[in-house]
This record gives structure tokens, sequence and C-alpha cells, in this order.
């Protein structure tokens, strides 16, 4: 068909319309994309903050709540067949009549021998850990790697996330929760006060509410503190002397677990442990801590405080070796009975008990500090000053007949012995060079912790 000059000049005309049209429906539709991706955006930056706030109050990094965003959690992480396989794989007995046990806290101190330990003898370790920034989140990585090595697989994700705890019960029968996630430190309580509340008190009752629904209900064994006994004027110790005179918010949080610990006893049936850890120290150890810190200190030649009590008599510790505590802690969840409801419903009476897990032996904290000059080969700069109103308490001395009782529990190794494995492990995990004299029987001896 012939074409006239017109008609291709109308077609040309038509052509650029359409062209115009196509940009305007694709600015158009730009605008709309951007405009819905940048509500989605501000949902997300809404949802994340009011779970994850990036600093505390007072704009200290520290201070900020320390856990992975809810929002986060089941979906991004515990998803896929991989990651179910590991789940279950690393919470497999390898032993007849094995445990399967789910140890939170499992990238912290305690936590890391206690999962080495249940492995070694053929249980099977599933760790939970939220990696805070508390103290040096490396060192919780370093021992993650240590985890993996013997096998054992850790999920990232904090006990206030529920989605995640249900998912991973969903997953494994646990028969047992070894329960040591916790905010620690009695002095850190006062700069702030809502991290212990979060862990120790809304985590706890965030996982008991999920072990209570949960068919089977596992066993729980978990960490209170020697630091419940307060202004206890007993000595020794004993678990019938009274503890409703904290003298920290750390000791009334853990206080306040024990409590919660009788409700979810009387009301679900389950069968729950609180162990009154006394001053736990060694190899692993965690760097807010009265002995970590002063072997830094004394080895970089800063000043230590060493505090005395207002009377002027010197501030002693129950010190205990994690070895003996960690034998403690399989003691106590080896006799713990089933917990006797399911589906959160009772079925009868259940087990609910409490003990001191200590050394029977109180050291002067000046007498930690000679200890720790010898093995380091290096004199300590020390400054005694009257003890802080901080939420110290001036002495810890644990009574452990209760625990020796029922799971023969019997701390083996003291102050001095303890020290030295910890420096041993200190100055190899740091690379630093000790300054320790033969003649002043402060060799340090051969590795003899299979953890380290
Ligand atoms: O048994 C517990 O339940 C608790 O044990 C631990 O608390 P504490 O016994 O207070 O240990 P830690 O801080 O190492 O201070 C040791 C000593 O050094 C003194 N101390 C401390 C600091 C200082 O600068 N100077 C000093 O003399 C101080 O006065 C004290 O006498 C855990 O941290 C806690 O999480 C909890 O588990």
């Amino acid at each position: 068909m012939a074409t006239s000059p017109e008609t291709t000049k109308l077609e040309r005309y038509n052509s650029y319309l359409r062209r115009v049209n196509n940009t305007k429906l694709l600015a158009a539709s730009s605008k709309l994309l951007f405009r819905a991706t940048l509500l989605i955006a501000l949902v997300l930056v809404f949802v994340f903050t009011i779970n994850y706030p990036p600093i505390g109050g007072d704009g200290n990094f520290l201070n900020a709540p320390m856990h992975t965003p809810n929002f986060l959690s089941a979906a991004f992480y515990g998803s896929g067949a991989s990651w179910e396989k590991q789940v279950r794989h690393s919470s497999t007995p390898r032993r007849p009549n094995g445990f399967s046990v789910l140890v939170t806290g499992a990238a912290g101190f305690v936590g890391t021998h206690c999962s080495l330990a249940l492995k070694k003898r053929g249980d099977g370790v599933l760790g939970l850990d939220n990696f805070n920034s508390y103290y040096d989140p490396s060192l919780k990585r370093a021992r993650q790697k240590l985890l993996s090595r013997h096998q054992i697989f850790l999920v990232e994700a904090d006990l206030n996330d529920t989605p995640m705890l249900n998912k991973l019960f969903d997953i494994v029968p646990f028969t047992h929760v070894l329960h040591l996630a916790a905010q620690a430190g009695v002095r850190y309580a006062m700069q702030n006060p809502q991290s212990y509340v979060a862990s120790n008190i809304a985590g706890f009752v965030n996982l008991l509410e999920v072990a209570k629904a949960a068919n089977p209900q596992p066993a729980i064994v978990w960490a209170s503190s020697s630091s419940v006994y307060g202004l206890n004027k007993e000595n020794p110790f004993s678990e019938r002397d009274r503890t409703d005179q904290p003298a920290s918010l750390y000791a009334a949080t853990k206080k306040a677990g024990e409590e919660i610990a009788h409700t979810y006893n009387h009301i679900y049936g389950l069968s729950l442990t609180g162990l009154r850890f006394f001053t736990v120290y060694g190899p692993w150890g965690r760097p807010d801590m009265a002995y970590f810190f002063f072997t830094k200190d004394i080895l970089q030649g800063k000043e230590i405080s060493i505090y005395k009590t207002p009377e002027g008599k010197e501030v002693a510790r129950d010190f205990t070796y994690i070895d003996d505590v960690v034998k403690g802690c399989l003691g106590a969840l080896d006799t713990a009975q089933k917990s006797t409801g399911s589906g959160g419903q009772k079925h009868g009476p259940a087990q609910l008990r409490v003990y001191n897990l200590g050394n029977t032996s109180p050291v002067p904290v000046g007498r930690l500090v000679s200890i720790l000059e010898g093995l380091l080969g290096v004199k300590a700069n020390k400054r005694v000053i009257t003890m802080p109103r901080n939420g110290d308490v001036p002495y810890t001395h644990a009574n452990v007949t209760l625990a020796h009782k029922d799971f023969g529990y019997k701390p083996t190794t003291d102050l001095a012995a303890g020290l030295r494995k910890f420096v041993k492990w200190y100055v190899g995990y740091y690379g630093v060079q000790p300054r320790v004299k033969k003649e002043n029987d402060v060799e340090l001896p051969a590795p003899e912790s299979s953890h380290a």
C-alpha cells in the first residue's frame, strides 16, 4: 500500500506519543516502586529499632540491650535443611541412654567447658548463645571454634527469641537444658540494670515457657549464684540460710530466678535444679572478673585496686575452679529427675533443688594477687581501697554438704593450682611472655585440661 507523506508524519507522531506514554508509565511505576521500597525500609527500621536499639540511653555501647532482633531470628538463621541437619547431628547422643542437652550460654566460660565435657562422654549437645558485647566477643568466637572442633554446633540467638526456641524444641526432643546464659557481673548491674532484667528474668521466663510447653518437657539445670546470700551473716553459707537480702541487682535477679523456678515447678511439673556458683575461675574465663583483669593489668604495669571492707578487713572469696564446677553441673544433670508434665500440663509433683557449688575455702583478694605476682614474675602496682558501694559483699564461703550427699560433689583444686592453669592458658592465648623465675617455683605446668 502506498503511503503519503501525511500518513508517514501521522505514524511518526503516533509512535512519538506512544514513546512519551511509555516513558511516563515507566516513571510512574518507578516512583511507585521507590515509594514502596521506602515504606518497607521504614517499617524494617522501625521494627529493628524496637527490637535492637543501637546504643544504651547514656550513649554507651556496652549499655545497649544485647540480643539478636526477634524478627530476624528463625526466618533468617534457623532455616534450611543443612541448618536442621547440624542441629540434629549436634544434639544426638553417641552413648546408650545418653542425654540430648540444650546448653544456653554455650560460648560463655562455664558453658563452653560443660559442653565439651558432655560431648566427651557421649551426650548430644546443642549450644545457644547471643554473642553479646558485655565482654570481648572475639573470646566467645574463639570458644565457638573450640566447640566446633568437637562437633558442637552453636545456634546464634537470644533467650528472648521465642520462634527460635520453639523451632529448636520442635526439631529436637531435648532430655535436658543446661541453662547458663545470663547477664553476669555484680558491679556492672549499676551501669546497665535493664540487661539483667532482660536476660536473667525475661529470658529465663521465656525459656521456661517454651520448655513447659514442650513434649517431652526437659529437666532443667541452671546457674544461680552465691550472690543470693547477700548480707547473710552465717558462715559458711548453707542452702538453708536466708537469701532475701541481695546486695546487688544481679543477686536480686538470680534470687528472682529461684522463685520463678519454684513457680514453673509447681504449676507445670518442670524438674528444676539451681546451682549457686561461687566465683568460678579458670582457662577461657571471663575478662570482667578480677583474677582475669588483674592478670592483664599486672602484665601491663597498670595499677590494680584491692578492696577492703569499711571496717578495714580483707575482702575474701570462695574462688572455685572451673573443672570442679563442671563436675558439679554434670552431677546435677545426672541426678535430675524427669519433668512430670507435658505440653503445658502437670501430671504430678516434680523435683525442685538448689545447691551450692563452691570451693569451701575462702581466700583474701590480696592473696589472689600475690599468687598471680608469683606466677607472672611481675610485681603488681597495688592500691588498697575501701570497697565502693557497688553491690559487692565482703566474703563468700560455701557449705557443699548437700551437693556432696546428692551427687558426690567434691572440689579438688586450690586457688594456687587453679590460677597456675589459668595463667598457662592466658599467656598462650594472648601470646604473652611471663617473666617467670625458676627459683621461685613458679614454672608453669604442662597443659592438663582437655579443653584448652
Ligand atoms: O559468685 C558469684 O555468684 C559471682 O562471682 C563473681 O563475682 P565476684 O565474686 O564479685 O567476682 P569478681 O568480680 O571477680 O571479684 C572477685 C573479688 O575481687 C574483688 N575486687 C574486684 C574488683 C576490683 O577492682 N578489686 C577487687 O578487690 C571483689 O570485691 C571480690 O571480692 C562473678 O563475677 C559473678 O558473675 C557471680 O557469678
